[in-house]
């Protein structure tokens, strides 16, 4: 099934184009990769595909087959198109002062009602869900502590375990690891990968450095000055065939030093049903 299907999408804002005529189709758990330089227009995508912006006439995206905008309007189906569909930024992911688990909950928000939400009444298997989710992503341990004590890739990662427990069947991820060093990024891109790959979840991702795009995607998609200039496969974008498409400013997307081929397995990541189970018990107060 065709997860995301972006048709002649085009945005002007004032004199800038930033996106022409983009033709895209993710299949449903797909993991992509979005590259391009800066300014190329990644973002700009990203949040028409989130449904946070409207595209100019002509434009028209549909999610899991349903019209989410089309000709800079959007679709009946908008609110329940938003919830099949997580986002996390490069930054600003989480409200610092509040602890990671709340941050995690914020995840059912869209499916309980508005007054439990409003007081923060949330259940004890909810509870359970979100310190399941954390495991997936190997941070269960942080459960209770202030989201803005946590270093930035520990940040994504309850960022992805939200969107976990917000049920999103598409996750899109704008330059998650833009600001993290090699070490923390690697632990972010598995988390992506292992829910993509465990869970089913279509993952598209904006990425500044190809290394990572060879790595962890099959398929890259290339932007250039808001047009898709490559789409096909991540091992295909050679360091010439980068150069070819992007001249001088593909520098900015090579890493200095290649990526060992195998990604690493998350860290402490809690894989089995059993190890979640049980840190459900050992972390939530009785
Ligand atoms: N709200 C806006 N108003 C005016 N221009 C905008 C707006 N948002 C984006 N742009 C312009 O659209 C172009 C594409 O921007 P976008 O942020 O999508 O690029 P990007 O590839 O994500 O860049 P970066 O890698 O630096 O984040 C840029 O020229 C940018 O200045």
């Amino acid at each position: 099934m065709t997860a995301i299907a972006v048709e002649n999408l085009s945005k002007r804002f004032f004199r800038i184009q930033a996106l022409s005529q983009i033709g895209l189709v993710v299949k449903e758990g797909e993991m992509v990769a979005l590259i391009g330089a800066s300014g190329s227009g990644k973002s700009t995508l990203m949040r028409h595909i989130a449904g946070l912006e409207r595209g100019d006439a002509g434009s028209h995206i549909r999610i899991f087959g349903e019209t989410q905008q089309r000709d800079g309007k959007f679709g009946a189906n908008m609110r329940a198109l938003r919830g099949k569909t997580g986002v996390i930024f490069q930054q600003f992911n989480l409200a610092a002062r509040l602890p990671v688990i709340t941050n995690v909950l914020v995840g059912v928000l869209g499916r309980i009602p508005a007054w439990r939400g409003t007081l923060g009444l949330f259940t004890r298997a909810e509870k359970e869900d979100a310190i399941a989710a954390l495991s997936r992503v190997g941070i269960a341990e942080r459960a209770w502590q202030r989201a803005s004590t946590l270093s930035g890739g520990q940040q994504q990662r309850a960022a992805i375990a939200r969107t976990l427990m917000q049920r999103s069947k598409i996750l899109l991820a704008d330059e998650p690891i833009a600001s993290l060093d090699p070490a923390s990024a690697r632990r972010v891109m598995d988390a992506l990968a292992n829910i993509n790959s465990s869970d089913g979840i279509t993952v598209l991702v904006s990425l500044h450095q190809v290394e990572y795009a060879r790595v962890y995607c099959p398929r890259t998609v290339a932007l250039r000055e808001g047009r898709v200039v490559y789409d096909g496969p991540s091992d295909a974008l050679t360091d010439a065939f980068l150069t070819e498409l992007y001249g001088a400013a593909s520098e900015e997307l090579v890493l200095p030093q290649r990526l060992p081929v195998k990604p690493q397995a998350a860290e402490a990541s809690a894989s089995t049903p059993s190890d979640v189970r049980q840190r459900q018990k050992d972390l939530i107060p009785a």
